[in-house]
């Protein structure tokens, strides 16, 4: 899974009605340490600040917007994100370069270039070959993303195969005012864990899990997966008739690896995964001080199943499903003109 698919989903969370950016900052373990999308400083209201693109300078978005690469950085979930790689839409401008620069960041990768004749953008290249900061530019060789939420998959969609696949009705953007179908917070977070899923080398089921702060930071992700370093001993059926040849007592499921894998405080947190969790993760859930579970698919009537809630319920942990309003959702890479 590209951390470029990531910063497409991300963006599918901005207000800005003419275009959505995401980026998303990747360490050299490979985990995901920072998103971000581009919108209106904390606190500033998305109905009251201005999206026009034209008009007086106080009266456009341009003074006020925070881009996404600014705010992957400072949502960023551990404290040092040196030597860590930045996967962004657009290619960065000054500013932000400057965050990008000072924050140790070594490798940009970014999509489009649009802008790379505009002086914020020459600047933002004269400061990263200064600073040894290497960029360089991945083309898309993929249509965009298909995350269903009735089945808890996504899709890779190819170039051509797109015409296939619903698009949303588009209406006329009304650019003067905030974007309105932007994704709801439940919704995204259930559509990363889907997403974060797609990294499961499991053959059977791959599953995603995700933990949010009060401040709606991802302090961690994780996929269903062999303990790390195992190098392919273990094996992935499950039909053995000798219980040391399947994965049941090998796999690290995906809850138990966002716990593990966050690098912010996870007590207090919701969890969101695509399945309930089984009674040996919602011992690490409840012991973590994961407050809140909130899961896509029912919950099958399993004993296991039932332990967890068992214990949930005396621990004060409280769970619910959560239905997303669209069965489908489709995130178009082409959204933004290369
Ligand atoms: N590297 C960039 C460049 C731009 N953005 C944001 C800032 C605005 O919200 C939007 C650009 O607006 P446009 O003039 O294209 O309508 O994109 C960013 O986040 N990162």
């Amino acid at each position: 899974m590209s951390p470029f698919f990531m910063s497409y989903l991300v963006a599918n969370r901005s207000k800005d009605p003419s275009t959505q950016v995401g980026a998303c900052i990747v360490n050299q373990r490979k985990r995901i340490v920072g998103q971000g999308y581009n919108g209106m400083p904390r606190g500033c209201s998305d109905d009251e600040f201005p999206w026009k693109k034209v008009g007086p300078d106080l009266e456009t978005k341009y003074f006020y917007v925070c881009h996404a690469e600014m705010n992957a950085i400072f949502n960023k979930n551990c404290d040092d994100i040196s030597n860590c790689t930045i996967y962004t839409i657009l290619f960065p401008c000054n500013q932000c370069t400057k965050t990008i620069i000072q924050s140790g960041i070594s490798e940009v990768v970014y999509m489009c270039d649009k802008n790379k004749d505009k002086v914020e953008a020459i600047a933002s290249m004269k400061m990263l070959d200064a600073c040894n900061v290497r960029y360089r530019q991945l083309r898309p060789s993929w249509a965009g993303l298909n995350i269903d939420f009735k089945q808890g998959l996504c899709e890779i969609v190819k170039i051509g195969q797109s015409k296939s696949i619903p698009q949303p009705t588009t209406q006329q953007i009304d650019n003067t005012k905030k974007r309105q179908n932007c994704l709801p917070w439940d919704a995204y977070f259930l559509a990363i864990s889907i997403l974060v899923a797609k990294r499961s080398k499991c053959p059977e089921e791959q599953l995603g899990a995700c933990i949010v702060n009060e401040e709606k930071r991802i302090v961690g992700q994780g996929y269903n997966g062999m303990p790390q370093n195992s190098r392919n001993v273990f094996p992935w059926r499950t039909d053995s008739k000798n219980i040391l040849e399947n994965k049941i007592l090998y796999e690290c499921h995906a809850e138990l690896n966002a716990i593990l894998n966050a690098n912010l405080q996870v007590k207090g947190c919701k969890l969101y995964t695509i399945t309930f969790p089984c009674n040996e993760c919602a011992k690490a859930i409840i012991q973590s001080g994961i407050k809140e579970v909130i899961h896509l698919k029912k919950a099958e009537d399993k004993d296991t199943y039932v332990a967890a809630q068992i214990m949930f319920n005396a621990a004060k942990v409280t769970f619910r499903q959560h239905t997303p309003k669209d069965e489908m959702l489709y995130v178009d890479f082409s959204q933004i003109e290369l």
